[in-house]
């Protein structure tokens, strides 16, 4: 049991077995009464023994007044002694509340307590939700947009049949639009919706969709702050709303790489119980042209040939993904052309670390704590970056941006496991010409163990901004990669002649799964904070891996110290 004062105490039946219920400001928390002298209780954050229960007030979706009494008396009228007690119980409040499954699902259970009197169970639905009404953090009214037509089309059943009815349940308001073309929902966002109404907006669909949501809110914040987003150096302000991603794509690799899992159930609790997760957010720029931003894979090359590919089967639904990709690797293709990058400083961990990024994870909070110290560059550090910038011209069969881990079905570990959500870097993952089987063994590690950067034609950088310009005959470029690109550079590219002549040579870039229309990049700005989306990943603070969180921060440590529930309380919430 908690160390906090008791704010209420009573002793009620549950299944017909008397219980000792207390409600403290973090935990509620009952035990069978009779039984408790004979047997040790056991206490965690959600635990449970053969008579002890905890639940963390956090975590309590709602309660209500039960209208079972009835149906109970007659059910438990069977039993005499059962009988007994309900006639002495006859008043039930029930709360529901978030329980753990297995790898990281959450689903939403029901205790209900029988009270003597009606004043009791009033006075604790009251004082259940009083504690309820001081969680800020959770959403009260929503904005929500369905795409019925991504994944395998079953959004709106999705949402109807497993969101809306916990929604509801925890007395969340919800506007529902379901779009009725791609880029509705953007549009809408950057223009026409009335944001101050809403706590947060949660898109129902997959990757796809929640890039348009983020293009919406991000472009709308913007304008709103007079803030020139064509400028690639221009100071982005954030997003003030959550997003929440209700997982309904084909690939879901935001909600994957967040959550731990694409369940429709456990993303609506983690939006209830109102947890945030900040995530980077880079934008990709030809010249002074500002194409898209981008939060999970910007891809050339291979996933950029699989997307294109992969476009002209959408029918196929996510199965196109796995036709398309055997198409590419059969091609084999290559594609000549220079990346710079600006590695990042020492401090933020490396891809190959084996650091995975968690809730409360020490790398992204070092660089939210600080972001006003260490991480604010003097004018020398700004000069001194440019001498910093490498570049490398190869041959390439994939060059792979991963802002996040890219964590998916098809790769639980991701693209690059180590990546971190909100640190403010990507990892640049270069796969130069090799064998079609060297090629094959790369891709594979994608769904094994074994390190997929452990391949003498792979390498991996993290890094800060980073630029790519294709080769081209004539254009091979000299400049400064440090400097901005020339408009001169690139317009040749995209005019008549030198297009045609080398189009075949170049690939495309898939930007979270939408397709840019020109080769030659700026990728920059990366920001924490951008963007919240409102599923974390407390998850993965279990018990179970407390012993490492420990080792490597001393922060997280202090949080946990002394409450045995706030396990997770290192996370930016
Ligand atoms: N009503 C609509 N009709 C057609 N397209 C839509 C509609 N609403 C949204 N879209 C577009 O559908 C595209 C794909 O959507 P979504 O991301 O939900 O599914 P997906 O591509 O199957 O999944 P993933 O992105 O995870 O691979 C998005 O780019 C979005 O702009
Ligand atoms: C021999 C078996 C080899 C199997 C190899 C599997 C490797 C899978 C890595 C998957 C990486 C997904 C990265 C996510 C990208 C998303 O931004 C984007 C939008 O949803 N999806 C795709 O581009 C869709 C990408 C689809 C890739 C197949
Ligand atoms: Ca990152």
């Amino acid at each position: 049991m908690d160390k906090q004062p008791r704010l209420l105490s009573s002793k009620l039946f549950q299944k017909h077995r008397q219980v000792e219920v207390v409600l403290s400001r973090s935990v509620l928390y009952w035990k069978e009464i009779e039984k408790s002298r004979k047997r040790s209780s056991c206490t965690s954050r959600e635990s449970e023994t053969a008579h002890s229960h905890a639940v963390q007030v956090c975590e309590i979706v709602a309660v209500h007044k039960s209208e079972e009494d009835d149906q109970g008396d007659t059910k438990r009228g069977r039993l005499k002694k059962a009988k007994q007690q309900s006639q002495l119980y006859p008043h039930t409040f029930t709360v529901s509340y978030v329980r753990r499954t297995r790898q990281h699902q959450w689903r939403c259970s029901d205790v209900s307590f029988h009270c003597a009197s009606q004043a009791l169970c009033q006075q604790w639905i009251q004082v259940i939700n009083e504690q309820l009404s001081l969680l800020t953090n959770r959403p009260k009214r929503l904005l929500v947009y369905i795409n019925p037509y991504g994944g395998k089309q079953q959004g709106k059943r999705i949402y109807e049949q497993k969101v809306a009815p916990l929604f509801r349940r925890a007395c969340i308001s919800a506007d529902v639009i379901v779009t009725e073309c791609a880029n509705h929902a953007r549009d809408h966002l950057k223009t026409e919706a009335n944001l101050d109404k809403y706590d947060g907006v949660v898109c129902v669909g997959g990757d796809g969709m929640f890039s348009e949501i983020v293009h919406g809110l991000v472009t709308r914040t913007q304008t709103d702050h007079g803030v020139d987003q064509s400028r690639a150096d221009a100071e982005l302000v954030p997003c003030s709303l959550r997003i929440g991603i209700i997982p309904a794509g084909s690939t879901d690799c935001i909600c994957f790489g967040t959550v731990g899992t694409n369940d429709p159930v456990t993303s609506a609790l983690h939006i209830i119980v109102g947890d945030s997760q900040p995530m980077d957010v880079c934008s990709v720029h030809h010249g002074d042209v500002f194409l898209r931003y981008s939060v999970s894979l910007l891809g050339y090359g291979f996933y950029g040939d699989v997307l294109t590919d992969s476009e002209r089967k959408r029918w196929l639904g996510p199965a196109r993904y796995d036709l398309s990709g055997v198409k590419t690797f059969l091609s084999h293709n290559y594609y000549e052309g220079t990346v710079s990058y600006l590695p990042t400083a020492d401090g933020l961990g490396n891809p190959r670390d084996k650091v995975q990024c968690r809730s409360g994870c020490h790398i992204c909070q070092h660089k939210h704590s600080s972001k006003d110290k260490q991480w604010e560059m003097s004018e020398e550090e700004e000069k001194s970056d440019k001498d910093r910038w490498s570049t490398i011209h190869g041959k390439f069969i994939a060059i792979n941006a991963a802002s996040m881990s890219c964590a998916c079905p098809r790769s639980p570990k991701g693209l690059s496991p180590s990546a971190h959500l909100a640190d403010g870097t990507t990892d640049l993952i270069l796969v130069r010409k090799c064998s079609r089987l060297d090629f094959f063994r790369h891709l594979l590690r994608h769904t094994n163990k074994d390190d997929q950067f452990d391949h003498s034609f792979v390498e991996v950088h993290r890094v800060r901004t980073f630029r790519f310009q294709p080769f081209q005959k004539q254009l091979v470029s000299r400049e400064d990669p440090s400097e901005p690109p020339k408009k001169k550079g690139f317009s040749p590219m995209c005019s008549g002649q030198t297009t045609c002549n080398y189009s075949k040579a170049h690939s495309s870039w898939s930007c979270d799964g939408e397709i840019l229309k020109h080769a030659a990049i700026q990728v920059s700005g990366y920001d924490v904070n951008m963007v919240k989306i409102e599923i974390p990943d407390k998850h993965h603070l279990t018990r179970s891996n407390h012993k490492e969180k420990l080792a490597v921060s001393s922060n997280i440590s202090q949080l946990l110290a002394g409450n045995s529930y706030s396990c997770y309380s290192g996370t930016t919430l």
